[in-house]
């Protein structure tokens, strides 16, 4: 349903994404992983029609429509979501706020206020509590449930468990989980290979821009020594 094939991008004249392709079927999770730097975060701007970068050629394409050329607002309405790097939160919004942006808090259909909420109960305390306000695991809560507001049916997530406590990234596991128990799709970069071994279902491996290893979760788990040596855990 996400189809990704021989993407090149990159900022000004530097590639740095040398052919990616890959693939993210419904109700799946796929890791995307890989060293700082190995373009993990372009490739994922690039779906979202984030600019720069800009794509060189190659082709995004969401249930056989292409992705390219599109602007990020309607990329979302798409049912696409990102959860970005460093969170992207108003310093000065409230919880409340920043998940009712885009839809209404009255608003009953999929995703609403309450249910993630009851996802989220630390949410809930602190719906009054402005973005500057919370600490990193909270902004981590509400990058997700913001996101979920949308109703998405894919969401890419740029390293979720960046700066997160063991408990908060076992935590956020459960939920991915759960929300692909709902249906979702999650396109996960992660740094954090366990983490990315414990909820996909499959796994690419990014090295300078290309996919140099890809299997089931499975396949790969037996594997570990290959991928710690890739991406430059002892
Ligand atoms: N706005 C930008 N302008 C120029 N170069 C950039 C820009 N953003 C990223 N790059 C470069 O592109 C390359 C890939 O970066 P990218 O952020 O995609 O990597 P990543 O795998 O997501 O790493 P990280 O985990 O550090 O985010 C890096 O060499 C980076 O310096």
């Amino acid at each position: 349903m996400l189809e990704i094939r021989d993407l090149y991008s990159g900022y000004g004249d530097a590639v740095v994404v040398r052919g990616v392709s890959l693939d993210v079927m419904p109700g799946e999770i796929v890791a995307l992983l890989g060293r700082n730097g190995m373009g993990k975060t372009t490739v994922i701007r690039c779906i979202m029609g984030l600019v720069p970068p800009q794509v060189r050629s190659g082709s995004i394409t969401w249930r056989g429509e292409s992705l390219l050329g599109l602007r990020a607002h309607d990329i979302a309405g798409k049912k696409i979501a990102i959860v970005p790097q460093g969170r992207r939160l108003f310093p000065s919004l409230t919880v409340t706020e920043h998940l009712t942006m885009l839809k209404s808090a009255s608003a009953k259909d999929g995703w609403t206020l309450d249910r993630v909420f009851g996802i989220f109960p630390r949410l809930a305390e602190r719906r009054h509590h402005r973005g500057g306000q919370l600490s990193g695991g909270e902004r981590g809560m509400l990058a997700v449930g913001r996101a979920l507001m949308i109703d998405p049916e894919l969401i890419l997530m740029d390293e979720p468990s960046e700066g997160l406590a063991p408990v908060m990234v076992q935590h956020l596991e459960g939920i991915i989980v759960d929300l692909k128990k709902e249906g979702l799709s999650i396109l996960l970069v992660e740094q954090n290979l366990y983490s990315a071994l414990a909820v996909a279902d499959r796994v690419y491996v990014l090295e300078t821009g290309r996919v140099v290893h890809h299997g089931t979760a499975e396949e790969l788990n037996n594997q570990t020594d290959v991928l710690f040596q890739r991406l430059g855990v002892q």
